[in-house]
């Protein structure tokens, strides 16, 4: 199978190399994109990322390494999966990207035929990745979801999108509206909690001049709003059940009335709400009109806790670090493995938003170049610090490469070879980790 049509961004130094690939992956039928330094390539694809069905990238450039560039791309949207060319020396910052999200690095030298596949298999559009993109996160759930999403775009029955606060359901409403609309298409969020009740109404249905006092002209409401684009009711949960009733006409009927208004106004939107809590306790005393849940419940989405996403932690911890290094105009590298490691082991209650908000401190507030346990968790001094809790280095090693190691054989369906080269270990040294380890495959070929 030959990749024709993909657009390829290849970022390559090396005049021969560049030149010979660009002329290759032409042959079978790509378009090239080719920057030979970090700073020309983030230049000319900014904003226009989205065109690219893959980027290829050398990892030692005049002017910046790899792994600045791919920080760098990962604070764009629509970043495109990534592929790192490397030299041998460079393997184990290759897998560190890796643990970023990249998508595949390959050593040089490299034959053309298995790198045309490693290009097939990760190029998004044309050959989309069964179990779905990375916008929402690169863990196998985020990435089930996001298939689920892409599932479910191509109708127009309710969504329920439940997870604990912070977690990520906006996002993961946003992405299934920009799954099926165009820039054009209105996305009217309405948190039915931070709305006083009294007004909900008429923030929703609109009103008519005169409807009531203070209703000085007509007001057009988030469902007008939202022409044929997404009402996303966020915290439905929390809606009175008065205006419950009137949700469930306006799924039924797809009309409604304006407060205080006669015309019937058509609705065209698709409804997609949100809850972080139980909306059923099976008794029909939970607060919440049991018909509307199922009207609204028709296509159920749940996103778990961050605590449950270890690879979601570290990428979101990347991409964060990279906004708010921006944003501070502070020099700060990276995240250190400690910070990693301390931010694996913590059990988010706030989720993404916690992690946002903690990195972004972490950031105007660090004193070193590198993130530290105690500038992302400067009021836990006790977690991190010496004293009760705190786990020696072996263990933290051990808990970070028994992680690793799992994921590896994850992704390789249990192949030993492959995983090991994928770690930038020899399979004997992986042999030997797994046992100390306590780490079973299921596959006996190996
Ligand atoms: N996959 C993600 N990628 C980037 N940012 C994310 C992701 N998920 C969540 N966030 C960020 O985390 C914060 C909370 O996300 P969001 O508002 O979607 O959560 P929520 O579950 O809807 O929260 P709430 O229950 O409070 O309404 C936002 O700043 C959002 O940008």
């Amino acid at each position: 199978m030959r990749p024709d049509g993909l657009t390829i961004g290849l970022i390559e130094d090396d005049p021969v190399m560049g030149g010979s690939l660009v002329q290759r992956l032409e042959l079978e039928g790509c378009a090239v994109r080719w920057w030979q330094t970090g700073q020309e390539a983030l230049f000319a694809s900014s904003g226009k990322l989205a065109d690219l069905d893959l980027v290829l990238c050398d990892i030692r450039l005049p002017d910046m390494d790899g792994e600045e560039i791919y920080r760098n791309l990962l604070g764009e949207r629509s970043t495109p999966p990534v592929i790192f060319i490397t030299g041998y020396g460079e393997i184990g910052q290759a897998v560190r990207l890796m643990r970023l999200g990249a998508a595949d690095y390959v050593t040089k030298p490299f034959g053309f035929d298995d790198f045309l596949s490693r290009i097939r298999d990760n190029a998004r559009n044309r050959t989309p990745a069964p179990d779905g993109d990375t916008v929402l996160g690169v863990s196998p759930a985020m990435r089930k979801i996001a298939a689920l999403l892409r599932q479910f775009a191509r109708s127009d029955l309710p969504v329920l999108i439940t997870g604990e606060t912070g977690a990520g359901k906006e996002i993961a409403a946003r992405y299934l509206h920009n799954l099926r609309n165009g820039e054009d298409a209105r996305f009217m969020a309405v948190n039915c909690a931070a709305i006083p009740p009294d007004l909900l109404e008429s923030e929703i249905f609109g009103h008519e001049k005169g409807a009531f006092t203070g209703a000085t002209k007509r007001h057009l409401g988030y469902a007008e709003r939202a022409g044929s684009g997404t009402l996303f009711l966020d915290e439905i949960g929390d809606m009175p059940l008065p205006l419950q009733a009137k949700i469930l006409r306006l799924i039924e009927d797809r009309c409604f009335h304006r407060v205080g208004g006669e015309e019937i106004v058509p609705f065209n939107a698709r409804i997609v709400t949100a809850t972080h809590r139980k909306l059923t306790d099976g008794s029909g005393n939970a607060g919440f009109r049991s018909d509307l849940y199922f009207r609204i419940a028709v296509l159920p989405v749940d996103i778990p806790p961050l605590s449950e996403r270890p690879e979601d932690i570290i990428r979101l911890m990347a991409i964060f670090l990279a906004e708010a290094v921006e944003r501070h105009d502070k020099i700060v590298r990276g995240v250190s493995s400690l910070t990693e490691e301390t931010a694996l082991g913590y059990d988010w209650p706030g989720n993404v938003r916690e992690l946002r908000n903690r990195v972004e401190r972490g950031v105007a507030l660090a004193a070193g170049e590198w993130l530290m346990p105690a500038d992302l968790f400067p009021d836990r001094p006790g977690s991190i610090g010496p004293g009760i809790g705190f786990a020696p280095l072996s263990e933290i090693r051990d808990d970070a490469e028994r992680r690793q190691i799992v994921r590896a054989l994850a992704e390789t369906s249990g192949h030993i070879q492959e995983a090991a080269r994928l770690l930038g270990i020899s399979r004997t040294t992986l042999w030997e980790k797994m046992t100390r380890l306590g780490i079973k495959t299921e596959r006996s070929e190996n």
